[in-house]
């Protein structure tokens, strides 16, 4: 690029950047995602490190963002609102770290979370709530005193008999995200534009003329700051929390001191695994000198403190495009909308499809054909579209009209219940695309692991009206196969040409099958599908029921007293057994040969049972075990391998990749081993490896 080219693309950047303030600063109704704004400062950084010439103090890169609006009365903070630079990688925080370690001597670091909200300056003289601005361009904001007396958890006066003249106090306003959602239900029941994100309903709720609304939006507020304090000598960031909490102001319980760059880069590391572990939304974390006279030597820049750094997490919002809505009928027939997106990457993964639930959840989020959405997608949870850029609408958007009838079937959609959100498609036996999605799950490793019965051999079978229902499984015959392309292929030299031979997955499908004919009970419970048993629970009830005739000769009361299964499962496998198809699909499996029951444990000889009356779940891969061999080495034992984490779960096995069950254990406070502690348990017993166990 020429010279003349950068200064065309900073001075063009610079206006887009400046145009999105207004909209989100001002407007609070951003048009692009957080992302792409960044990435647009970084571009201009970028260029501004080449020429610098171009970074003239009015450049975005040199100011605090967001004018204020003239809507409000300006108030000049008692000292300035800064920003805060960032950093999006370890290599970049370490090197934000050896430039202010190699100025000033650090003895501790303040570590704490990023609040995605907005900031708020408080100034309390002789300890009443005088004024409360916005950050505005960080040295006058905006008056919003009328609005923030609203606010619950920010205090109309201090407490305490030590409280300076004046006391400025920043932090953060925000909304949790579950009042978010709930307000937005709200806005567009009542036919107004809902916001993109909890941040911007924070800003917008915040930022209103009548004080009433405000104080009908349950805004929360935390500190992480300090401007003005007179007549107190304050050490260190830290400290001053302490002091502002015991005057009555709201602080973080999140915040760490901690003494070295390791910790800290530690804490960013934790934070970002846990970061919705949190009541309100984060976008990163603030790492701070925490010594006040190590802050001022390091001094600011006119933007931000050179003491402190905010590392940012890989967005988890986008903005994308919503081309379509469909509707899908699942496994228990329920008809959910999904939309169909412009593939977009976020959160390590491009996403095209989310799921929309329900009607219901349409219209709570006031999304168009053809709005531009904010998708969001937090770690490996599935992506959720927030809600409509209502700014960017043009008017070509459509509403969604929910379907009426089945795409699968044309069976007329109905609720199970009345009340339900759910419609579903009443044609549970036969409709191709509930039976499609029973055979698939049916086939999955939890169930009975056939490992060619995926989506296209379902498919394959469906179409070929090889299947009524899943009760014919057992009875696909090499003949039955032959008839359908995708288990077949042509004559080879020496056979006959005419004659119709089965493919390697044909024979496969047939050897799968009777292998599949004598799993564990507890898959076949699975793979029945009946509703809310899934891999956790099954083997519980397999372990109390070992049959299938057991399982349906059981009461109500002998179901409910086993551990996990509550009211909802009992009903649920009672009401299975009274309809008719349900019981032929276990009549003819059996009378195919398959046997839906296990044999009564064998007391291994020579195994001194240790660990007899003892719940133990394993979770997560544990080196030199298979998951089977691990549940095996504890009722060898003579104790119970359980699949679900409960209060009277005496031991929690955690292996590699442990999921929710990990931080139920948590929860539940239950002991916690690893795989060396698995070891001691299965070699030493309960009390070793009690002694052992991380307490959560
Ligand atoms: N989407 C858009 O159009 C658009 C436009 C402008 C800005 N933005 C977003 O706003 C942010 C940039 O704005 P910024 O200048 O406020 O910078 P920033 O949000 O990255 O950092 C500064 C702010 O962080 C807040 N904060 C939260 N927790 C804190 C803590 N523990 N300690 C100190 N401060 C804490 C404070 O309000 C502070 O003012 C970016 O995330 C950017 O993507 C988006
Ligand atoms: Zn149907």
């Amino acid at each position: 690029m020429s010279t003349d080219d950068y200064r065309a693309r900073h001075a063009e950047v610079a206006q887009q950047i400046e145009d999105h303030r207004f909209r989100y600063y001002v407007s609070d109704a951003p048009t692009i995602s957080d992302g792409d704004f960044d990435a647009l400062m970084r571009e201009l950084e970028a260029i501004e490190a080449e020429h610098p010439d171009l970074r003239t103090p009015d450049s975005p890169t040199q100011k605090v963002g967001g004018a204020p609006s003239a809507t409000f009365a300006a108030v000049t903070h008692l000292r300035p609102l800064m920003s805060l630079d960032n950093v999006f990688s370890r290599e970049e925080f370490e090197k934000w770290a050896a430039r202010v370690t190699r100025d000033t001597e650090v003895t501790a670091w303040l570590c704490e979370l990023k609040i995605d909200g907005l900031a708020l300056d408080l100034v309390y003289r002789d300890g009443r709530l005088a004024s409360a601005a916005t950050r505005g361009d960080g040295r006058v904001g905006e008056d919003v005193t009328a609005n923030v007396r609203t606010i619950a958890s920010i205090p109309d006066r201090l407490h305490g008999d030590d409280v300076p003249a004046i006391v400025e106090a920043r932090g953060e306003v925000f909304m949790r995200p579950e009042d978010f959602a709930a307000l937005n239900e709200g806005l567009v029941a009542a036919g107004k534009a809902p916001f993109a994100n909890p941040r911007n309903s924070a800003a917008g709720s915040l930022r209103q003329k009548d004080p009433r609304v405000t104080a009908s939006r349950n805004l929360q507020f935390l500190c992480h700051g300090l401007g003005e304090v007179s007549g107190v000598t304050i050490d260190s960031q830290s400290h001053g929390y302490e002091l502002l909490k015991g005057w009555g102001l709201p602080t973080s319980s999140h915040y760490r001191v901690v003494p070295t760059v390791a910790d800290a880069w530690a804490f960013i590391e934790h934070t970002g695994e846990h970061r919705h572990a949190v009541e309100h939304e984060i976008d990163g974390a603030v790492i701070k000198v925490d010594d006040r006279e190590q802050q001022d030597q390091l001094g600011t820049t006119s933007r931000a403190p050179r003491w402190a750094i905010a590392y940012k997490y890989p967005p988890e919002e986008v903005t994308t495009k919503l081309l379509d809505i469909r509707v899908n009928t699942g496994r228990t027939g329920r008809v959910t909308p999904y939309g169909v997106m412009e593939p977009v990457f976020v959160s390590g993964s491009t996403v095209e499809n989310a799921t929309l639930h329900n009607a219901s959840e349409v219209k709570r989020k006031g999304v168009l054909i053809g709005d531009t959405v904010v998708l969001r997608k937090a770690g490996d949870v599935i992506p959720e579209i927030v809600g409509p850029v209502v700014a960017l609408r043009d008017g070509t958007e459509v509403e969604w009209v929910m379907p009426t009838h089945c795409a699968a079937c044309g069976s007329e959609l109905a609720p199970e219940k009345e009340g339900d959100a759910d419609l579903r498609c009443p044609n549970t036996r036969s409709c191709p695309a509930q039976l499609r999605e029973r055979l698939f799950h049916l086939a999955s490793r939890q169930g009975l692991d056939i490992e060619v019965l995926g989506w296209q051999a379902a498919d394959a079978l469906l179409s070929a009206g090889a299947l009524t229902d899943e009760g014919d499984l057992f009875d696909l015959t090499a003949e039955r196969l032959a008839a359908i392309p995708l288990f077949t292929r042509g004559a080879r030299k020496g056979e006959d040409p005419e004659g119709r031979y089965l493919s390697a997955n044909g024979e496969k499908l047939l050897a799968n099958l009777q292998e599949a004919k004598h799993r564990p009970f507890a898959r076949f419970l699975v793979a029945l599908s009946i509703r809310h048993i899934g891999k956790g629970v099954a083997p519980d009830v397999a372990a109390a029921f070992p049959s299938i005739e057991a399982l349906q000769t059981a009461t109500a009361d002998e179901l409910a007293a086993v551990e996990g299964i509550g009211p909802t499962l009992v009903a649920a496998i009672q009401e299975w057994f009274t309809v008719d198809w349900h019981r032929e699909i276990v009549r003819k499996w059996q009378a195919a040969g398959a046997v839906l029951a296990d044999e009564p444990a064998e007391v291994t000889e020579g195994l001194p049972q240790t660990l007899a009356g003892l719940t133990v779940v394993v979770t997560g891969s544990i080196p030199g075990y298979t998951r089977d061999g691990a549940g095996e080495a504890i009722t060898s034992r003579g104790g119970k391998s359980s699949g679900s984490v409960s209060a009277k779960t005496d031991f929690v096995v955690v292996g590699d990749n442990a999921g929710s069950k990990y931080d139920k254990a948590v929860a539940l406070k239950r002991p916690i081993l690893d795989a060396e502690g698995f070891e001691v348990l299965l070699n030493d017993g309960p009390d070793a490896a009690r002694e052992v166990a991380r307490d959560s």
